[in-house]
């Protein structure tokens, strides 16, 4: 599924109204229905729960009311995104977890409730002809089975009063035409406008008419704190793709109180006050319990904070042909089995061949762990063999090889020389080169500490292995002080693997800075530095340097655990010793990655308690 920038959004939108003729009004009437859809699907889902217009029940139970949950949640097992089968079982958790559905009709993940009738004869109404069984008795009645317009029916209109927040935009046209198959419904709706309506302009103020036309109840703000009391639920459609900063004036007022009210919002789009680029939360900003994304993902619901604000998300088609995207040259992806395989062509499976050995799987070099943080070593080492490649040898200062015999007794040891206290040293280059000699993959990094000249000692490796190389760690932190764009270019590929303190010293801005715009700054790093780019964090970011940029959200909060990156980067390093290229081993790797770690926790059955050993046990 493509993640788009708001002006990207603009960008299909046009070409879809100029080129494909496909007029504005459609589209907006098609945003619109589909936001309908879900309200009443959240009606029909807490009207059968019985909690409609309930008490406030304070905290995510209140935001998530009649939505299943989501936050946080890391239900694990099955297929992530919408590359699984519709109908399977996996998808429908794997959804739950990531927050994140598509559009059925538009050929996504499967939809609840949905237009698909009544489960009876789909086919057209009639009366079913009388049957009889063998002794001649009947067996089925007479039925006459007529379906309508399942999506926009509920039998709990009555408990049910929605306040529609109109902004001045088309994002207001959108909830205007949602109030309109509300009330269509049964629903009962009332309009409150953020400006006086008189200020709508085009597609907008179409809609602003037929709502009057309608009949629907209709307010201006004026100032001070509305009361929301008397409503079941608010969709929020003051501000979208066009918003500017922070909600300003009417705007700020109104959505401060839709968060004070406790009810249940729906955002149209994207949650007002949020980034749709970045996924910067302003003040205010809605905390949705569902967000109706129209047409394509927006990347800022994908990070944090906007990931938070967005609660559950579905992504609706209104009409933009989905190849659009493809063929504007649209590169950023939220990644799930469906675009490792279609992106990134990456197979998943990960089939043997049947006449394969441990030659035909590659050798993975680690250079890794000294005294005091062996076990970052040992896990990176481990890792990669979990990971699947042939053999892996890991290479310590020599002083630590008694110690370790046995450590895991898959793994080959190497003498990297170092101090006579199990430190590196610079001279550690060498051997660590020689043994490089006819390797796969070399992964740098995991608990190797600082020592005196470790800059020459990066240099060395840097310029000097031929294979691919993985960077991490303190590998990382020597990289961002040394001029390395002086250094000689490298043929084959490298993947730095930074977390976001990492990455704010590779880059010189603060952590802040980094995870304002972690796809962006992910993004630019990798294209001028010509190198594979995983920024871990809640939905680590992979950027490849021909300009591709994957966001993934397998994983959960349980794996911020120390040992859980060396793991990570002994698993991509097993990837790339496999023949992966640098963004299929980065992309592929943080995925399972995270997947190990979601079934690590449903094992232990508790996230919190999951340790990096567990995620290698687990892949
Ligand atoms: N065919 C289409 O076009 C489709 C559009 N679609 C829908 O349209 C949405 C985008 O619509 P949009 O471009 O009209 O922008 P939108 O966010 O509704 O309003 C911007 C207005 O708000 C104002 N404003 C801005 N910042 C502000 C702030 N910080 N604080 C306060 N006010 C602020 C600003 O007014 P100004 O201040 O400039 O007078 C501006 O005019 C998109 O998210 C989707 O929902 C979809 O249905 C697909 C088809
Ligand atoms: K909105």
């Amino acid at each position: 599924m493509h993640l788009v920038t708001a002006e990207e959004m603009r960008r299909l939108d046009r070409i879809t109204i100029d080129r494909l003729g496909i007029p504005a009004a459609a589209l907006m009437k098609n945003a619109g229905r589909a936001i309908a859809e879900e309200i009443i699907a959240l009606c029909n889902r807490r009207g059968e729960a019985g909690t409609a217009g309930g008490p406030r029940q304070g905290g995510e139970a209140a935001r998530d009311n009649g939505a299943p949950r989501n936050a946080g949640a890391w239900a694990a097992g099955g297929a992530h995104g919408e590359a699984a089968a519709p109908g399977a079982g996996g998808t429908r958790r794997a959804a739950a977890r990531s927050g994140v559905r598509g559009d059925a009709a538009a050929g996504m993940a499967p939809r609840s409730g949905g237009n698909g009738g009544d489960g009876g004869d789909a086919g057209a109404a009639g009366i079913t002809p009388r049957s009889s069984g063998p002794g001649g008795a009947a067996v089925t009645p007479p039925k006459l089975v007529i379906s309508g317009d399942a999506a926009l029916m509920t039998e709990h209109a009555e408990s049910e009063h929605w306040l529609v927040l109109v902004g001045k935009g088309n994002n207001g046209g959108d909830g205007l035409v949602a109030a309109r198959y509300l009330r269509e419904a049964g629903i009962a709706v009332s309009l409150l406008y953020a400006v006086p309506p008189e200020s709508l302009t085009g597609e907008a103020a179409l809609q602003r008419d037929a709502a009057a036309a309608m009949g629907l109840p209709a307010a201006v703000h004026g100032g001070g704190g509305p009361d929301f009391a008397g409503y079941s639920g608010i969709l929020d459609a003051l501000l979208g793709t066009g918003a500017a900063g922070a909600p300003r004036g009417a705007y700020a007022e109104l959505i401060a109180a839709a968060n004070a009210s406790g009810k249940p919002v729906v955002s149209a789009d994207i949650p007002s006050g949020l980034d749709a680029d970045t996924g910067e939360t302003h003040e205010p900003c809605i905390q949705a319990s569902l967000t109706v994304c129209l047409a394509f993902l927006k990347r800022g619901l994908l990070q944090y904070p906007g990931a938070g604000a967005a609660g559950r998300i579905v992504v609706r088609s209104i009409g933009i042909p989905a190849g659009l995207a493809r063929e504007e040259g649209l590169s950023a992806y939220w990644l799930t089995p469906a675009v490792l395989e279609g992106v990134l062509g990456v197979d998943v499976s990960r089939r043997r061949a049947p006449d394969g050995h441990k030659g035909t799987y590659g050798h993975v070099l680690v250079a890794a762990g000294s005294l005091r943080m062996s076990g970052a070593g040992l896990l990176a080492a481990r890792a990669s063999l979990r990971a699947g490649c042939g053999l892996t040898t890991w290479a310590v200062p020599g002083k630590l090889l008694p110690l370790l015999v046995c450590a895991a007794p898959e793994l080959m040891l190497a003498d990297a020389g170092g101090e006579a206290d199990g430190t590196w040293n610079a001279s550690a280059a060498e051997e660590v080169l020689k043994l490089a000699d006819g390797r796969d993959v070399l992964a740098i990094g995991p608990g190797i500490g600082r020592f005196e000249d470790d800059k020459a000692w990066l240099k060395a490796i840097w310029e000097g292995a031929e294979c691919p190389l993985v960077v991490d760690a303190d590998a990382l932190n020597i990289l961002a002080e040394c001029d390395y764009g002086s250094w000689r270019q490298r043929r084959a590929p490298v993947i730095l693997t930074p977390h976001p303190g990492e990455m704010a010293r590779l880059a010189g801005v603060k952590t802040k800075e980094v995870q304002r715009d972690r796809t962006g700054l992910a993004l630019s790093f990798a294209r001028e530095r010509g190198v594979t780019l995983v920024l871990k964090g809640a939905h680590t970011v992979i950027a490849s340097p021909d300009g591709r940029v994957f966001v993934n959200t397998t994983g959960h909060p349980g794996m911020a655990t120390g040992g859980a990156g060396d793991c990570l980067t002994g698993i991509i390093a097993g990837l790339l010793a496999q023949g992966l290229d640098g963004a299929q081993a980065a992309a592929f790797g943080v995925y399972l990655h995270g997947l190990a770690g979601e079934r690590a926790a449903l094992l232990r059955d508790d996230p919190a308690s999951v340790i990096a050993s567990d995620i290698i046990e687990a892949l």
